[in-house]
């Protein structure tokens, strides 16, 4: 069945009878790299195992990225016992999930959203920039990698449950430092349960548990943490007494509210009563706060080290930002005009749109997402019934296919000197295909929902910190990214300092 593949260059001589290659490239971190150097060596599809291959190029994309199915590693994202939208595995059931709640994750809604720009003004002027704010005067250094996944889980919390109902990690520090160290746990101790997750089940039932304990204990702490957010913002949508202080839960309800109406049409099977209801938006939740959290934050964090290292980029960055009316100022008292004073009263749109038309910052934050990619790895996918053609070779159907942004964004045809950070290439000549070629948040209908979201709190983070501040590196020792799914810095920090710019 598998003959055509033996037309694929293999990444690795053993590839046509054994995962095993594969399986220690990726335990032993080193899948990205690996992988990207075997496509320079051998062109656009190479053969990573019997069954597997890797792609990096735009009709590679296309073909992948059209409508094939997922595989079972997303099961490994599984939360509650129930599959929140990553995990489920067919179109069918993908798409009637997606719909349940994608009107709220949609550019315009996201743009337009008093809510967004309400807690985002709040968290900016009353955690974010007080402690930038400390950090000049004192000359005490931040690491900004805690500050920006406090940042980013605070803001896409906000938005899951009400900003009277989200977390509170940039004060809590004990909550998020446990978050944190728990979810680093589970993405390790699942590793075999995502890549061979047959022989982990089979061997289960016989007793024998591939995940560590530690992991289910860190799996267990984040369901807990995400269901008691879910119970009171649950209560007081029930109770018709949401906080008067909040912002709308805008994700919960909207969840909630189209699965109770779609239960309605149907009846729920024995298994499916109220509990599994609220596990089932639970399970969202939970999987909004992961995908959410950690990849804003590792960019956030790669932008500022970029910003820190080319001072006359941050001073043009600067002055660009200053140029919108009204700007970002802070404290916005000692200023004029300033976006935060509480007596100016703009549209929820305004900023947002001001920013999506900043050049510089805009290609502050695309130049960071390309060479950062923080989902780096393959997104695997497997060809469909009858197979498949892929650059002229026949992929047989269920043979798993993907593409990785590690690769896709290394092209040096695409991106000349590729391993540097050159914002200046998203605003010449090729800036159109330099778009094209990017592919942070993956594409077709299992695309990144948050996207929208993602980008608008990247772009008010990095605007309100550097209409005021100058950022200045302290440490930088272990900033390259970690050779994994995620990629974030090796050492889990970066150390900077802020200055205030009059
Ligand atoms: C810089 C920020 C982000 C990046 C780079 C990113 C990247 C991605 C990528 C590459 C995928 C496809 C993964 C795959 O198919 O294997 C994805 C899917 C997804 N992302 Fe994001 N993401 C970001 C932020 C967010 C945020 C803020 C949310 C919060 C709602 C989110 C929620 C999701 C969900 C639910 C999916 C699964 C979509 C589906 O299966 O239909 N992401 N993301």
């Amino acid at each position: 069945r598998l003959r055509p593949l033996n037309a694929i260059p293999n990444a690795h001589p053993t590839v046509p009878f054994s995962s095993i290659w594969l399986i220690s490239i990726r335990y032993r971190k080193r899948e990205n790299r690996t992988v990207w150097d075997a496509h320079k060596r051998l062109g656009p599809v190479v053969r990573l195992a019997p069954e597997e291959v890797s792609v990096c190029t735009l009709d590679g994309l296309k073909t992948i990225y059209g409508d094939w199915e997922k595989n079972a590693w997303y099961e490994a994202f599984i939360n509650y016992g129930t599959p929140p939208l990553v995990a489920k595995i067919h179109s069918g059931p993908h798409s009637a999930h997606k719909r349940l709640f994608s009107n709220v994750y949609s550019k315009s809604y996201v743009q337009n959203s008093s809510d967004i720009s309400a807690f985002n003004s709040r968290i900016l002027t009353k955690k974010v920039l007080p402690k930038i704010a400390t950090s000049a005067t004192t000359g005490a250094s931040i690491d900004v990698l805690r500050l920006n996944m406090a940042f980013s889980m605070d803001t896409v919390s906000a938005y899951e449950f009400g900003s009277a109902y989200g977390t509170d990690f940039l004060d809590d520090e004990d909550a998020c430092l446990h978050f944190l160290k728990a979810f680093a746990v589970v993405k390790n101790g699942f590793f075999w349960a995502g890549r061979l997750p047959t022989l982990t089940q089979n061997l289960e039932r016989i007793g024998i548990n591939l995940v560590a304990q530690a992991a289910l204990d860190g799996q267990a702490y984040m369901e807990n943490m995400c269901w008691k957010l879910c119970s009171l913002v649950h209560a007081a949508i029930e109770n018709n007494s949401i906080d008067p202080t909040s912002t709308a839960p805008v994700v919960y309800a909207q969840r909630l509210s189209s699965q109770t109406k779609s239960t309605e049409k149907t009846t729920p099977s024995p298994i499916e009563g109220p509990d599994f209801l609220r596990k089932s938006v639970a399970s969202d939740m939970l999987c909004h706060l992961i995908a959410g959290h950690e990849t804003s934050g590792i960019n956030l964090t790669y932008a500022m080290y970029e910003l820190s290292m080319h001072p006359e980029f941050q001073t043009a960055l600067r002055a660009e930002l200053r140029s919108i009316n009204p700007p970002l100022l802070f404290p916005p008292s000692t200023y004029g005009r300033s976006a935060f004073s509480p007596s100016i009263v703009i549209p929820p749109s305004a900023i947002p749109r001001a920013l999506d038309a900043l050049p510089l910052l805009n290609a502050t934050l695309y130049e960071t997402l390309r060479l950062y990619p923080p989902g780096a790895a393959g997104q695997p996918r497997v060809a469909p019934r009858g197979g498949a053609m892929l650059h002229g070779f026949m992929l047989p159907e269920g043979v798993v296919a993907h593409a990785a942004p590690y690769s896709v964004h290394r092209n040096e045809e695409v991106f000349e000197r590729a391993e540097e950070w050159l914002p200046e290439r998203w605003m010449g000549e090729r800036k159109k295909e330099v778009a094209e070629w990017f592919w942070s948040f993956g594409s077709g209908s299992r695309g990144c929902i948050g996207k929208a979201f993602a980008i608008q709190e990247m772009l008010v983070m990095l605007a309100a910190v550097y209409t005021n501040y100058s950022s200045h590196i302290v440490d930088a020792e272990g900033i390259e990214p970690v050779d994994e799914f995620i990629a974030g810095p090796r050492a889990g920090k970066l150390i900077l300092r802020f200055e205030k710019v009059g």
